[in-house]
């Protein structure tokens, strides 16, 4: 057996930059200069591209690879067969029976007890769209206690962003090797074989995106700095192994599973060029913009990353934060305002506490408030924002975050009868209080 590892230390090396058109070689010369498919390339490597738009896309959005790597990913020992992955739904999914509406929140999913890796642990909370026209997404939560060692695993049908909440992932693709902590967040094209390790038990959420790519928004008026900075994006170094036992790809394609055996590590990239790559992101640099003087602005200032639609300003998904920031807004009431809003929102807290909830929204715990269905802050955060002294206040140990979509989010079976599930979600709200008496002062004593 010859297995052989080619990186040594444990702080890995990662290359700067959002959608940069990068270059990378972990053994010297291993990467062609001045063409992409040489007659013999250096070290008997083979040549493969992997396209992330159509060859024809225009050029700001026009993604491809080229992989220099020991076998290319075609050579595999056993056809496709099905395999099942039972948490795991796909949109279009329509569940046996009527599915509820309404607010909802849960505490977090249970660490498993039997040995699960990441992709056996993904549990699907909502579908929206259609996976198989490439719209619409899910959002998951994974759980996960067992090291991917010689199973692998490619998406066909979406990317992956993943925002761990416990524990960090080790994720070793095609294009290299990155750890994602909690606190940090990645994204794993479309296509990309990668496995993931695990310390311990570990858990976080996962927004499977079938549209077109997340990109960093526009900044309008806001201008060329701040929010998510492309340079704070990183992507990983080439890393591969030399690995010739049984090795499995998992593949998830049009919403089913499927397993293919190969007799050798598909994480054999030894250098690589290209747009098309996984990324990392660390969500202490984003630099958050806000009201400066009053009022609450919407929670788009606060995107991440953004999945276009293809209607302008409609996205298929934004990837919104709540992030530390002071709050200094003058006669305001300063948490998120009652508001019903036609895109629908699941939100995850990573750490600390969320300013529109009191209580209840607790790290690893989840809220779905979907399209056009009321919600705010419960009753003791209303009372709190309307009576408290508005000095200046730093907002500290918080980190809440958004997926939210254009689309209604189904929930699904295990999403509706999930343990966790708080039934008396929407008591929260019981204790809003009638401050209405007729007159312009309002009766505030109750
Ligand atoms: O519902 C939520 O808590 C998320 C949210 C936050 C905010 O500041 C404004 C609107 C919004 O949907
Ligand atoms: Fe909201």
């Amino acid at each position: 057996m010859n297995d052989k590892v080619n990186s040594v230390s444990n702080q890995l090396s990662y290359m700067p930059g959002f959608g940069n058109d990068f270059e990378t070689e972990s053994l010297p010369g291993a990467l062609p200069q001045g063409q992409n498919s040489p007659q013999k390339c250096a070290y008997g490597l083979y040549a493969e591209q992997l396209s992330g738009s159509p060859f024809t896309a225009p050029r700001g959005t026009n993604e491809r690879s080229w992989l220099y790597r020991i076998r290319p990913s075609v050579r595999h020992t056993t056809r496709f067969k099905p395999v099942k992955l039972d948490y795991w739904k796909s949109a279009p999914h329509n569940p046996d029976c009527e599915m509820p509406i309404g607010q909802t929140r849960w505490d977090p999913v249970p660490m498993p007890t039997e040995p699960t890796t990441f992709i056996e642990g993904v549990r699907t909370i909502t579908t929206a769209g259609d996976v198989f026209t490439q719209v619409g997404m899910a959002s998951h939560v994974y759980v996960a206690n067992k090291s991917m060692e010689d199973d692998h695993f490619f998406n066909a049908d979406a990317e992956l962003l993943v925002v761990p909440e416990v524990g960090t992932l080790h994720i070793f693709t095609e294009m290299g090797k990155m750890d994602v902590a909690p606190g940090e967040i990645c994204v794993l094209p479309r296509g990309m074989i990668f496995k993931v390790g695990v310390d311990g038990a570990s858990r976080g959420y996962m927004c499977e995106n079938y549209g077109a790519k997340f990109t960093l928004p526009d900044r309008g008026p806001i201008g060329a700095n701040c929010l998510a900075n492309p340079r704070d994006f990183k992507t990983p170094v080439a890393a591969f192994e030399e690995k010739e036992t049984d090795c499995a790809v998992y593949v998830k394609w049009c919403g089913k599973f499927y397993r293919t055996e190969i007799g050798h590590s598909p994480l054999d990239v030894v250098a690589w060029h290209g747009n098309y790559t996984p990324y990392k992101y660390d969500l202490s640099t984003y630099s958050p913009v806000g009201a400066i003087l009053f009022d609450h602005p919407d929670p788009s200032i606060f995107t991440v990353l953004t999945a276009p639609s293809g209607e302008e300003g409609t996205a298929n998904i934004d990837f919104v934060i709540f992030p530390p920031r002071w709050m200094v807004a003058e006669h305001t009431f300063r948490p998120p305002w009652y508001h019903r809003n036609i895109m629908s929102e699941f939100m995850g807290l990573i750490h600390g506490q969320y300013d529109a909830k009191e209580e209840g929204f607790v790290p690893g715990g989840m809220s779905l408030h979907n399209m056009m269905l009321p919600h705010g802050p419960d009753a003791m955060g209303f009372e709190k924002a309307t009576h408290s002294e508005l000095k200046p206040m730093k907002l500290e140990n918080t980190m809440a975050f958004m997926f939210e979509t254009r689309f209604p989010q189904l929930l699904t079976e295990y999403g509706a009868n999930l343990e966790t599930i708080q039934d008396n979600y929407i008591d929260c709200w019981k204790g809003l209080k009638k401050h209405f008496n007729g007159t312009p002062e309002g009766d505030w004593d109750e």
